[in-house]
């Protein structure tokens, strides 16, 4: 009887949950959306915007890349979209769960069920006197799966993680990249859509951090799962399909790589760059274009057939005179016109 009554609730829940996930609503096909959102934090009676009207897309079974300075708003983001904190504004929804409308026992839940995690310190990942298969057995206990399940599922996830040789080390007799690999066995211990990795290789040297990345390469390509990294280092990029870069608490452009296979049959990178547009029409461009063209202040736009250029605004400042000379004042430069 109280099962029926759990399963029904949980039924209910769901539906809910559904009913609040409105179609055609902004990013409905992805994962991951957040809409305009705001975090505020007040410290000391100053406020501090960490996220100033963030936009994010994510979809199922993608591989991305957060990079931002620090102070950007990389652990906000992470905060929330882990449920740990719930912005000021905006909208967030990663799956079913409205993340700013769930109760405190849907966030476990959500917690549990639908994200792992992966975090910097190699110590907070895991528990020093178990071993690397028992740190994978653990949450599966805690979610009440069988001992024959979850030692099958460890051995599945150290041996796809490359690590199969630890499996009976405990964390004081592996390298610093060897425990982050475990880690990430750890949050995939109970199948979530979506792992979350806080500067998994922060403490690492570049062949560690090579292994780690290609681990969590191997979470999605082969294990399916969602993977995205918040990071502060750009060399990640070159692991992933899709970097989405962050500055000031918005996402301000993003890389997509793709390999491309040539008419000789060799395969290349190539990366393109995007910015993101909000619903109020405005673009970031990135740094190095604004530098290169000395784009400051006001610049020059024209739309086109298909799209729309900038100049950098060389007009040199009328004199007096010129001002008054409407030929001069209602000039507008043709898309051919040299910058
Ligand atoms: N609990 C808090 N109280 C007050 N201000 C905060 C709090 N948490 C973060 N901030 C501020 O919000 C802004 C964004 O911080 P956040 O930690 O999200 O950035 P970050 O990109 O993760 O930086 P880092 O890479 O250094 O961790 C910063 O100005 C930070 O000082």
């Amino acid at each position: 009887m109280t099962s029926t009554l759990t399963d029904d609730r949980a039924a209910l829940d769901s539906l809910e949950r559904r009913a609040r996930q409105r179609p055609g609503e902004y990013g409905a096909h992805a994962l991951i959306a957040c809409e305009s959102l705001v975090r505020i934090y007040q410290s000391e009676g100053i406020e501090v915007q960490a996220l100033q009207g963030l936009d994010l897309l994510i979809d199922a079974g993608e591989l991305v890349a957060i990079v931002g300075a620090s102070g950007s708003g990389k652990s906000t983001l992470l905060s929330v979209l882990s449920g740990l904190d719930v912005p000021t504004a905006g909208r967030v929804r990663v799956g079913e769960w409205d993340l700013m409308a769930m109760t405190a026992r849907e966030r476990v839940t959500y917690r549990r069920s639908m994200v792992g995690f992966v975090w910097q310190q190699t110590a907070r990942n895991l528990v020093p006197y178990l071993t690397a298969a028992e740190n994978i057995a653990f949450p599966q206990a805690l979610a009440g799966v069988r001992r024959a399940a979850r030692r099958h599922r460890s051995t599945e996830l150290l041996e796809a993680l490359g690590i199969g040789y630890c499996a009976d080390r405990r964390p004081v007799q592996m390298s610093g990249g060897e425990q982050q690999r475990v880690a990430i066995g750890v949050a995939l211990a109970n199948s979530p859509q979506i792992v979350f990795a806080d500067e998994p290789t922060g403490e690492l040297d570049t062949a560690s951090s090579d292994e780690v990345l290609d681990a969590l390469r191997a979470a999605n390509r082969d294990l399916g799962a969602t993977v995205v990294i918040v990071t502060h280092d750009s060399g990640v990029s070159e692991h992933v399909e899709r970097t989405v870069a962050i500055r000031d608490g918005r996402t301000s452009s993003e890389v997509v790589r793709r390999t491309h296979t040539d008419e000789h049959g060799a395969e290349q990178v190539v990366a393109q760059e995007y910015a993101m547009l909000d619903r109020a029409g405005r673009v970031q461009l990135p740094q190095e274009y604004r530098e290169v063209l000395e784009l400051s202040g006001r610049v020059r736009l024209a739309l086109e057939q298909s799209h729309i250029t900038v100049w950098p605004d060389r007009t040199p400042t009328a004199a007096p005179d010129e001002a008054a000379d409407p030929d001069v004042a209602e000039h507008v430069p043709t898309s051919e016109e040299p910058s």
